[in-house]
């Protein structure tokens, strides 16, 4: 047996930092750069797990499944020390093991797995261009380990983790149920059960409850997105290296598991409109930005959530538009104008650079271009990336690509997509 799936990457349009409050939403474009993953069964049944990531050099992780504790344990081996932990792979492991085996014996249907993990290369800034090739191979080796490679941003961990969830899922669901090997199919219901596992098993492999966008784009491509109550999980976040001990683990897993957490709301960027991102190559850290922010909330209750009204008063209006397909481009234009000056004010008040003042000088100009709809720093904001959206024409393309060039922007080559999480035949 052999089963691919892949996510798509995300950008957040609209709803930074309001996003994380349940109360308001996120508007959100999953993108085609993806995440793949592919789970082939061994004829072996030693209860191990081959996983690679063959872009990346010493990418390589094994494990033994641990079927006498409660919850089940997902043991790395690692005879020569050679290979770093990896909690994201580890704990995909361990939730979605958990969700299909009660703790006990290995399961007689049990066959051991090898992994494969691919991302496309506009997640990760790729080397000079060799000499003769115009263009990169796909899933370009980077000759270096994982944790050198520079990131554009387009949430590779929520990608990744998702798709290898995904193929993992599907692979066991075919190993347990007995009968006729079946095509792999993704139902509703499994995609809000891999959604589920992939936002727990992401939050707690990166210590946080953050939104959880980046998940949701991986599973749902462009959607509205609300966040889920991280009370809902916060029993059920394992750290890789305590072993838990349990014997409820599993069936609470699979009770929370089991229901929609949010309701979000799948949509499709109008067709006479194109997305374009820009790699402003500079990096920002959004944890310690969304630390901030938190900060100056608490400190300054009424001007905060005035603001975040305010603010969701224009994220809501551009999700309207955008899900009714009916807006003109003066309203949209307006609606995202209002964002950034809002997202200016939170700037000088929080002290933080969500919109610094060097992605100022370019966004304005981006404005005055005739045909363009509206600019911004996506997500949390800082120095690495802006996004445009613009009418669907290449005299305005042009314009947007020849500002950003003349910006030292890098215009990247990826776009918007309405797939999420998909079975890929014949990969
Ligand atoms: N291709 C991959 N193969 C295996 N593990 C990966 C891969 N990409 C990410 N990870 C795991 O996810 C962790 C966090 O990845 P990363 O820092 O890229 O997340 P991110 O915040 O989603 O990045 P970005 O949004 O900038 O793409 C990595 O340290 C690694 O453990
Ligand atoms: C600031 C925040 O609302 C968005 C972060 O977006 P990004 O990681 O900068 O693409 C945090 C979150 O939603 O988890």
């Amino acid at each position: 047996m052999n089963i691919t799936c892949s996510s798509p990457g995300k950008v957040l349009l609209a709803g930074g930092y309001i996003v994380l409050d349940p109360q308001y939403s996120g508007l959100v474009v999953g993108l085609d750069a993806k995440g793949f993953a592919t789970t082939t069964s061994l004829k072996s049944r030693q209860g191990l797990i081959y996983v690679r990531s063959p872009q990346f050099i010493d990418a390589e992780w094994s494990y033994k499944v641990d079927w006498s504790c409660s919850p089940i344990r997902v043991l790395q081996q690692d005879e020569d020390e050679k290979q770093s932990p990896n909690p994201f792979v580890q704990l995909a492991l361990f939730y979605v093991l958990n969700y299909f085996f009660n703790s006990g014996e290995q399961p007689e249907e049990w066959q051991d797995l090898s992994i494969i993990i691919q991302v496309d290369n506009s997640y990760y800034h790729q080397p000079k261009l060799p000499e003769g090739l115009d263009s990169y191979p796909k899933f370009n080796f980077l000759n270096c380990k994982l944790h050198e490679v520079k990131k554009t941003g387009l949430g590779s961990s929520a990608a990744m983790i998702t798709s290898f969830i995904s193929s993992l899922f599907l692979s066991l669901n075919q190993i347990c149920v007995k009968g006729p090997a079946s095509e792999p199919q993704l139902t509703s219901f499994s995609k809000t059960i891999i959604h589920n596992l992939s936002q727990i098993a992401h939050c707690a492999a990166q210590g946080k409850v953050g939104s959880g966008f980046d998940v949701g784009a991986a599973v749902w491509g462009s959607c509205i997105y609300r966040r889920f109550d991280p009370q809902l999980i916060q029993h059920l976040l394992v750290d890789p290296t305590h072993q838990l001990a349990s014997k409820s683990f599993s069936d609470d897993l699979r009770q929370v598991v089991s229901e929609q957490w949010s309701p979000i709301q799948p949509f499709t960027l109008p067709s006479q409109y194109r997305l374009l991102m820009g790699d402003v190559a500079g990096g920002s850290g959004t944890p310690g930005m969304v630390k901030k922010v938190q900060k100056w909330k608490t400190e300054a209750r009424e001007v905060s959530d005035k603001l975040f009204d305010d603010l969701y008063g224009h994220v809501s209006a551009l999700q309207e538009l955008f899900l009714s397909a009916t807006g003109s481009s003066v309203e949209l234009r307006y609606h995202f104008q209002c964002i950034r000056k809002l997202l200016q004010y939170l700037t000088a008040e929080a002290k933080v650079d969500i919109e610094p003042e060097a992605q100022s000088k370019v966004l304005d100009q981006l404005e005055t271009i005739e045909g363009v709809i509206g600019a911004g720093v996506p997500g949390a904001g800082g120095f690495d990336a802006q996004f445009c959206i613009l009418q669907n024409k290449k005299h305005v393309i042009e314009k947007v690509t020849d500002l950003w060039n003349s910006s030292n922007i890098v215009p990247m080559q990826v776009g918007p997509t309405d797939v999420g999480l998909s079975v890929v035949n014949n990969f």
